[in-house]
């Protein structure tokens, strides 16, 4: 017996949407029909809504081992799956950081009990994220990771990268950077340099302390031949970069998160709330248009959330010292969906490819795509109704959000990991 999502609708390829039903029988997709028999199945409605590939997130704070109290990789892998999201990638700096086979496979177990999105840990470059001493890349390739990255910080020794790129494209990993010069920031910076910063009188964090090493490490990795992903990239002159790399033949990617996309510096109240508070820090309105002319001229590959739950009580200590980070899993699609698609920037068939076969391809992941034979990592949007984002409501630890109140439709409704049902709306 299957299970079929029935009475949905699917983007077909010329971007239309069009009534669908899909069949899934052991983990696979096995049909995709505009109507599939009932006879023997599971039958749910999706009450006309898009039944699409679930999204691919790959860039995720989880938080375990050892900051459980901001998120586990139970209630972050859930928060997934609220928010459509099938597969996730979460971040090695964690405590101990994901720098050893131990904590790999610690990840895998721990993922495997939660038992909702699939949960892929990247390895850390560094041991301890120190910047001194690369990891046994061989030994995490071999526990299953996705790729290398020391996410929370940059890398900040060129020979250091220079030879991590060489030994990543040895093994087939990709290398995945947080983009930031620690030489270019100034003490206490929280938000960019410009306007808002000036006008509060605030040290602000300048682009280029992002944009040097994009530049930088799209040269090293034209030397090295590696695959080079860009971490939440936020500056104009960081998209521009990866577009005259692209253009000379380099295998530079990279992603953008919705806040990114959908704020800039001065949305940031006068209060200077600290949920808007997050690295790299919301740039200026001419950055943010680049950034959705990166996405639509494809020098922006995909969309990532960057999820980066904290305790209110941390983000209760001032502008100054509250840490950096936002959470984004339960509500990227519907803050897109709104604010983009129904807005006319973006078709809708465009964003939901920025988060299932772009990543997929990017990454070479078997996942996004709604297509018979492949894995059944479904979610159901459903469309039409609105609604507010209540913090109260996530499945996440946390709660920092700038988005809270604002009226979105796009919620996912239903989702399926190998064919298994862990998520339906109440
Ligand atoms: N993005 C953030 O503001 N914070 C991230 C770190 C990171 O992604 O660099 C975190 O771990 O909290
Ligand atoms: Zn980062
Ligand atoms: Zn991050």
């Amino acid at each position: 017996m299957g299970i079929i999502l029935g009475n949905g609708k699917l983007i077909n390829r010329t971007g239309e949407l069009i009534p669908a039903e899909v069949l899934v029988t052991d983990g696979r997709i096995t049909a995709i029909a505009e109507k599939v028999d009932r006879a023997g199945h599971e039958w749910i409605d999706c009450r006309g809504g898009l039944i699409s590939a679930g999204f691919i997130d790959v860039h995720v704070h989880l938080r375990e081992p050892g900051l459980e109290q901001k998120e586990t990789i139970a209630t972050g892998a859930n928060a997934a799956v609220r928010g459509g999201f099938t597969t996730i990638a979460c971040m090695p700096n964690t405590r101990p950081s994901i720098d050893s086979v131990e904590t790999v496979r610690y990840i895998h177990d721990k993922a495997r009990e939660a038992g909702a999105a699939r949960v892929l840990p990247y390895g850390a470059i560094t041991i301890r994220q120190l910047g001194k001493e690369l990891t046994d890349f061989s030994g995490l390739k071999e526990a299953g990771i996705f790729a290398l990255t020391d996410d929370g910080v940059g890398v900040q020794s060129a020979g250091m990268m220079k030879k991590a790129m060489q030994e990543a494209a040895a093994l087939g990993l990709s290398i995945v950077a947080h983009c930031e010069d620690d030489t270019l920031l100034p003490p206490g910076g929280a938000l960019h340099d410009g306007v808002v910063a000036a006008r509060h009188g605030l040290p602000g964090i300048p682009s280029e302390s992002e944009s040097v090493h994009v530049g930088r490490d799209i040269l090293l990795a034209e030397q090295t031949g590696v695959h080079y992903h860009v971490c939440h990239i936020s500056a104009k002159e960081s998209v521009r970069l990866v577009r005259d790399g692209k253009r000379a033949g380099v295998n530079v990617t990279c992603e953008v998160t919705p806040h990114h996309l959908l704020l800039c510096d001065e949305d940031i109240p006068e209060d200077l709330n600290t949920n808007w508070k997050m690295n790299p820090p919301l740039r200026s309105r001419d950055d943010r248009a680049a950034l959705i002319a990166g996405l639509k001229d494809g020098t922006i590959d995909i969309i990532a959330t960057d999820h980066a739950p904290h305790t209110a009580e941390e983000k209760a200590n001032g502008l100054e010292r509250a840490p950096f980070g936002i959470v984004g899993l339960e509500t990227a699609f519907p803050l897109l969906y709104t604010n983009l698609v129904l807005t006319g920037e973006l078709t809708l068939k465009q964003l939901v490819d920025f988060l299932t076969v772009k990543p997929a391809d990017c990454f070479q992941l078997p996942y996004g795509r709604l297509e018979i034979g492949a894995p059944a990592d479904l979610t159901v949007i459903d469309l039409d109704t609105e609604k507010e984002v209540d913090p109260d409501t996530f499945a996440s630890k946390g709660k920092n959000t700038p988005f809270a109140g604002w009226k979105c439709k796009g919620w996912p409704a239903v989702t399926l990991v190998d064919g298994k049902i862990v998520y339906r709306q109440a």
